[in-house]
């Protein structure tokens, strides 16, 4: 049976989804505005793992993570850099895909672009100045009445006077009330703009989430997800809007919400304004993707992680471990798997762990006890040695790790080490495939700066005149 903590009723309680065998998720995703780092990376790892366990439990699932393409840091970065808003968005989507692929992580069946949504987000908001939720300012803003939602903080457990912030003071002559929040923004001159009924203006954040999950999964949700920096303002306030919205209850909106812990550095949170941040392209320039992923799945999944070096290079040794132990086995990974029920007691005790609210690390350690058994069965018994194998390898794919040939996987950390290449042959494939596509679609920007990474890590590519690409080690 499984568990997960609910943050709205601060327990674990047992998942029923709303539609038999059928799982709706939305989670929300990145502001779109510089290369990811690996806190972004802690919470899109976990939730691809979630959703995999989700599968493998055998839900199907329908899984929307959004883009925030315009916000004011978007329109900040662009100005800096002399671009477009879209220019910089449509760039840093792309390098956003390059990085998450390589940790692994599979993409959700919709990633709605906010700018490709605005006519649905004002027609949300014009639904909540019906309903008197929300009111327009003399200078065009529309802002949202907190007062007039009897619960608020009922996620956060925020009081609505807690909410007044030094910057809502500076904005007390305009708005009703100082802790009310915006939707719609007026644009100041030169800054990208919609036309709405309130003027020339974008959509305030969190309103995006509340009309895009809406718009894609329903008035009600099986689970909704985010970091846990997002439990307050933006997950509250989204819950504010579309219970407004829709007449609805709190749980009547969203069954489960899920936040990640932090990944931090230096006992903060990693984050681009505190510039404590590291990119995930710096990363595995020094460690193997896998390896990092590992490490992101190390801790609870609502606790804290610290980023050191030495977490990494232990997550490193464990990966290298589970490795060693597959390696020699000449097994077949389906064959194996169904030919052969004896690791039936594996398989539930990796069960009960991550029915027990997702616990990836006691996950882990089921690993390892298969390890174990296997390091035994190599000397003793090949016919069990290859089925622990197979079981070993299919579970540990539902933790999105073990996917890689443990000769190449053992033979690339050796590599690592002479700093001779930073990528698996496996993902080296990937990229050469998403370098033919960006051919094929003639975006030459992007073509040729899969080119240059995979230069600088050594590896030379050859294009053939039928369009395929080889490639081979300089
Ligand atoms: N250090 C972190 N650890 C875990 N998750 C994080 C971290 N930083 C951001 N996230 C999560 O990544 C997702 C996308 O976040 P978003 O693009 O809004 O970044 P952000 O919080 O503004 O970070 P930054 O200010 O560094 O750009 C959110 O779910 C957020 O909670
Ligand atoms: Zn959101």
């Amino acid at each position: 049976m499984l568990k997960i903590f609910n943050t709205l009723t601060k327990k674990k309680e047992i998942f029923k989804s709303i539609k038999c065998g059928e799982i709706k998720i939305y989670v929300c995703g990145i502001t779109v505005y510089d290369l990811c780092h690996l806190g972004h990376a802690r919470t899109f790892v976990i939730f691809d793992t979630i959703l995999r366990y989700l599968k493998h439990y055998g839900y199907q699932v329908k899984y929307v993570r959004n883009i925030t393409d315009i916000d004011d840091k978007i329109i900040q970065r662009a100005i800096k850099n002399n671009e477009t808003t879209d220019h910089l968005a449509s760039r840093m989507i792309q390098e956003m895909y390059l990085d998450l692929d390589i940790l692994n992580i599979l993409r959700p069946n919709y990633e709605p672009k906010v700018t490709d949504h605005i006519e649905l987000i004002i027609n949300f908001i014009r639904l909540l100045i019906e309903r008197n939720h929300a009111y327009v300012t003399s200078d065009g803003n529309v802002m949202f009445s907190i007062q007039t939602v009897y619960n608020y903080g009922v996620l956060s457990c925020h009081k609505k006077n807690q909410t007044f912030t030094q910057r809502n003071i500076r904005n007390k002559m305009i708005k009703k009330d100082p802790v009310d929040f915006v939707l719609w923004k007026t644009a100041k001159s030169g800054e990208p703009y919609w036309i709405s009924p309130w003027g020339k203006g974008r959509p305030g954040w969190h309103i995006e989430c509340s009309a895009i999950s809406h718009a894609f999964l329903g008035k009600h949700i099986d689970i909704h997800g985010g970091g846990s920096d997002l439990v307050f303002p933006h997950h509250e306030n989204e819950i504010a809007q579309s219970t407004c919205a829709h007449h609805i209850t709190v749980d009547s909106y969203v069954n489960t919400w899920i936040h990640t812990g932090m990944l931090t550095f230096n006992d903060e949170k990693m984050s681009k304004s505190l510039n404590n941040f590291f990119t995930i392209r710096e990363i595995i320039q020094k460690y193997d993707p896998e390896t990092i992923r590992y490490f992101l799945l190390s801790a609870h999944y609502r606790k804290p992680l610290r980023y050191s070096d030495n977490n990494i290079k232990n997550a490193r040794l464990s990966l290298k471990h589970l490795y060693s132990a597959l390696h020699g086995i000449n097994f077949n990974p389906i064959v194996q798997l169904y030919d052969n029920n004896s690791e039936k007691y594996f398989i539930s005790k990796f069960n009960n762990k991550m029915n027990n609210d997702f616990n990836f690390p006691e996950a882990y350690s089921i690993l390892f006890e298969m390890a174990h058994a296997l390091n035994i069965a190599k000397i003793k018994d090949h016919v069990r040695a290859k089925s622990l194998a197979a079981h070993l390898k299919y579970l540990a794919n539902i933790l999105g790790i073990l996917y890689q040939d443990p000769e190449i996987y053992l033979g690339y950390n050796t590599c690592i080490k002479n700093n001779k290449q930073s990528l698996t042959v496996e993902k080296i494939r990937e990229l050469i495939y998403m370098r033919e596509n960006a051919r094929k679609n003639k975006e030459w920007q992007l073509s040729d700066k899969i080119r240059k990474r995979l230069t600088e890590i050594g590896i030379i590519l050859e294009d053939k005149p039928t369009g395929k690409t080889i490639w081979r080690y300089n």
